[in-house]
């Protein structure tokens, strides 16, 4: 069982403040980008499988970090039984994403540049296309492959933000076709402030953020029962 907490007791944060945390992280605090990516994306795999049974599940992967932590959410999901196929639509050039693509391709999990054909044959999407520094509108491949997971109506689970939404603004209409729709979400380190007011449900992980840091910028962090790396956020 997942632990609630409520939303009151967490900082909810603007793109700045994400921006600013993971900074922080990497400058003043030592931490190198795939150690965290590693957490969020196990913390992502782990919110999955406690919430939806085993299936085939299509893992929509972007150019930055967001896509990261899809990587490494799909790695961890095929060990615990789901059996994961990567979209990975914008190839990237950073080592580590070249390293992520490699790690997926020698664990037999399909990675390829456009959705299935057979997508309506997937119970389940997790989408990793964009994350805090989305900038609205997306652009082409992206509005495309938005457009076609909306209109599917297969249940979407989103890494830290549903893509195609401003990270501070809030839900789109209900009527906008090329963003996502969640069936629910995690949000790594803190919620954002676009989380505000959604009601799904609503994972938080990434529990990493080392005590100087939380006190230098005064956050109010979860807290996670004994060792676990996700809890559910609620009212
Ligand atoms: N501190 C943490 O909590 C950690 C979070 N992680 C994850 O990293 C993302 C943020 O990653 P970042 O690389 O900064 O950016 P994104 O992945 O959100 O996207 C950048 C990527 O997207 C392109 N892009 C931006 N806007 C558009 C657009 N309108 N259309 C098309 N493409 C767009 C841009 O060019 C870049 O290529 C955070 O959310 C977490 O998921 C880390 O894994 C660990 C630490
Ligand atoms: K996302």
């Amino acid at each position: 069982m997942v632990q609630i907490i409520s939303k009151k007791t967490v900082s909810f944060i603007g793109q700045k403040m994400a921006t600013q945390i993971d900074e922080q992280l990497f400058s003043k605090y030592g931490f190198k980008v795939e150690q965290l990516m590693e957490l969020a994306g196990l913390a992502a795999a782990q919110a999955i499988a406690a919430h939806y049974p085993k299936s085939n599940v299509a893992v929509l992967c972007g150019p930055g970090n967001n896509g990261g932590d899809g990587f490494v959410c799909a790695r961890h999901l095929q060990q615990f039984g789901f059996n994961p196929s990567i979209v990975y639509p914008k190839e990237s050039k950073n080592e580590l994403m070249k390293s992520l693509v490699t790690q997926c391709e020698t664990s037999s999990i399909p990675i390829q540049p456009t959705l299935p054909t057979n997508l309506h044959t997937f119970p389940l999407i997790v989408d990793a296309l964009f994350g805090f520094s989305f900038q609205p509108p997306p652009r082409e491949p992206f509005t495309q492959i938005l457009k076609t997971v909306r209109a599917s109506g297969i249940h979407v689970f989103s890494i830290d933000i549903p893509s195609g939404w401003d990270v501070e603004k809030g839900a789109p209409e209900d009527t906008a076709d090329d963003v996502i729709h969640p069936h629910a979400v995690i949000s790594l380190t803190l919620p954002k402030i676009c989380m505000r007011n959604w009601t799904g449900p609503h994972f938080l992980g990434g529990r990493f953020v080392p005590r100087g840091l939380v006190e230098e910028m005064q956050l109010q962090m979860p807290e996670y029962p004994g060792f676990e790396q996700i809890v559910k956020v609620e009212d």
